[in-house]
C-alpha cells in the first residue's frame, strides 16, 4: 500500500521515538520552524515564547500523552558540540535530561550527526541548556549500544532544611542540582514505598513537596538565572549510604509527570548529594532503580570540581536506550482537537 500524506495544514513534523528505561523520548528531526536565539538558553526562551503551541501538538494527546517527553535538535553556538538540544515535557522546557542524553547519544551516531564513529566508544558532545554534556556511545560492528555520559558540575544546594508541606507537616529534605534542581526526601517519611506504593499516592506527595519548596526556598545557580528553578521532587528508598545493592527512586517533575526511568539528572543530583554528605567516594559505582519500572542506571562521581561557590562533582551516568518507531505528524484543517489536549 502506498503511504500518502493525509490532508494537513502544510506542516509535517517528523520524529524518531525511543525510550530509555521505559521513559519515552520523541526526537524531532524535521519540520519544526527555525528556533531563533544567539545561544542555547536564548533558543530555549524563544521556543517557550514563540513556538509553545508546537510542543503541545507533539507532547499532548492525541499524538502524545500526559507523560510524553521530547527533544528538539538545534544548532549550538559551542564549537565543541556535535549537536544542541532543547528538552520538552508536559509543562515546558527542561534544562537537563539524562534519559534523553542516553537516547540522543545513540541517535547521533546512528543518524550521522557524528562523522566517522570509532570503536569501542564514540564520543558525542551534546549541548544541553545546562551546559555541555559528553556522551560515550558503545559502538562495535557498526552497531550502537549502551551509553554513559559525564554531567555538568553537580552540587548539593542545601541539606536537611525544614519545609512546611500542607497536609504533611514539617518535612526535612535536601535540594540538589544535577543539571536541574530537585528536592529529595525518603518516601518512608510519608509511609510510602517507591517500588510498592501506588504511583498516584507517590505523585500526590511529591507534588505537595514540590509546591512547598517552590514557595519557601529561593534557588540560585552561579551560571544563569534560567537554571534556577525547581524541576521536581525525587522520592527515594532512603538508602543513600554507599552499598552494592541498588537504591530505588521515583522522580515526579514538571506538571506531576512521572519518569519511568531512574532519571539521569536525578541520579546525578543524588550522587552529588551523597558525595557531599560523605556517603559515596569518587569512582564508587552505584546502581539506581526506577520505582516505576525497575529499570536501572548506574552512576558514579568521576571528578571533584567547583560550580561558582559550590563544591561540585562531575557525575557519570550509564544506561541503555532503544528505538520504538518513527512518525510524521500533521494537523488536519477542521480538527478542533488538532492543537492537543491533556487528560489529568
Ligand atoms: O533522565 C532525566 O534526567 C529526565 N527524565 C525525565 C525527567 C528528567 O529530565
Amino acid at each position: 500500500m502506498d503511504v500518502r500524506l493525509p490532508p494537513h495544514n502544510g506542516r509535517l513534523v517528523s520524529v524518531i521515538d525511543m525510550h530509555t528505561g521505559g521513559e519515552p523520548l520523541r526526537i524531532v528531526w524535521s519540520g519544526y520552524p527555525e528556533i531563533k536565539g544567539e545561544n542555547l538558553l536564548a533558543k530555549r526562551r524563544y521556543a517557550k515564547e514563540e513556538l509553545d503551541h508546537l510542543r503541545k501538538v507533539l507532547m499532548f494527546e492525541p499524538r502524545g500523552h500526559f507523560d510524553m517527553y521530547g527533544a528538539l535538535i538545534v544548532e549550538s553556538e559551542m564549537s565543541e558540540a556535535d549537536l544542541g538540544v532543547l528538552f520538552m515535557h508536559n509543562e515546558g522546557y527542561s534544562t537537563m535530561c539524562g534519559h534523553a542524553v542516553i537516547a540522543l547519544g545513540r541517535f547521533a551516531v546512528d543518524y550521522g550527526l557524528v562523522k566517522a564513529p570509532v570503536s569501542p566508544e564514540t564520543q558525542v558532545n551534546i549541548h544541553c541548556p545546562c551546559g555541555l554534556v559528553k556522551a560515550f556511545v558503545q559502538f562495535s560492528d557498526g552497531k550502537t549500544g549502551a551509553v554513559r555520559f559525564h554531567s555538568t558540575p553537580a552540587f548539593a544546594f542545601v541539606t536537611d532544611i525544614t519545609v512546611s508541606v500542607p497536609g504533611y507537616g514539617d518535612v526535612i529534605l535536601d535540594i540538589s542540582y544535577g543539571g536541574a534542581f530537585y528536592a529529595l526526601v525518603s518516601a518512608q517519611r510519608f509511609g510510602l514505598d517507591v517500588c510498592e506504593s501506588r504511583t498516584r499516592d507517590l505523585v500526590e506527595v511529591a507534588c505537595a513537596v514540590t509546591s512547598a519548596v517552590k514557595s519557601q526556598v529561593k534557588l540560585y545557580h552561579p551560571s544563569s538565572d534560567d537554571l534556577a528553578f525547581l524541576y521536581g521532587t525525587i522520592l527515594t528508598d532512603g538508602k543513600d549510604q554507599f552499598s552494592n545493592e541498588p537504591t530505588a527512586n521515583i522522580c515526579v517533575f514538571a506538571d506531576a509527570q512521572v519518569d519511568r526511568s531512574p532519571t539521569g539528572s536525578g541520579v546525578t543530583a543524588r550522587i552529588a548529594l551523597q558525595h557531599h554528605k560523605g556517603m559515596i567516594g569518587i569512582q564508587q559505582t552505584r546502581t539506581f532503580q526506577s520505582g516505576a519500572t525497575s529499570s536501572l542506571f548506574t552512576g558514579k562521581a568521576v571528578q571533584e570540581t567547583q560550580c561558582g561557590e559550590f563544591p561540585a562533582v562531575v557525575v557519570e551516568v550509564a544506561g541503555q536506550a532503544h528505538y520504538t518507531g518513527i512518525a510524521s505528524f500533521v494537523q488536519e484543517p477542521g480538527d478542533s482537537l488538532a492543537n492537543g489536549f491533556l487528560l489529568k
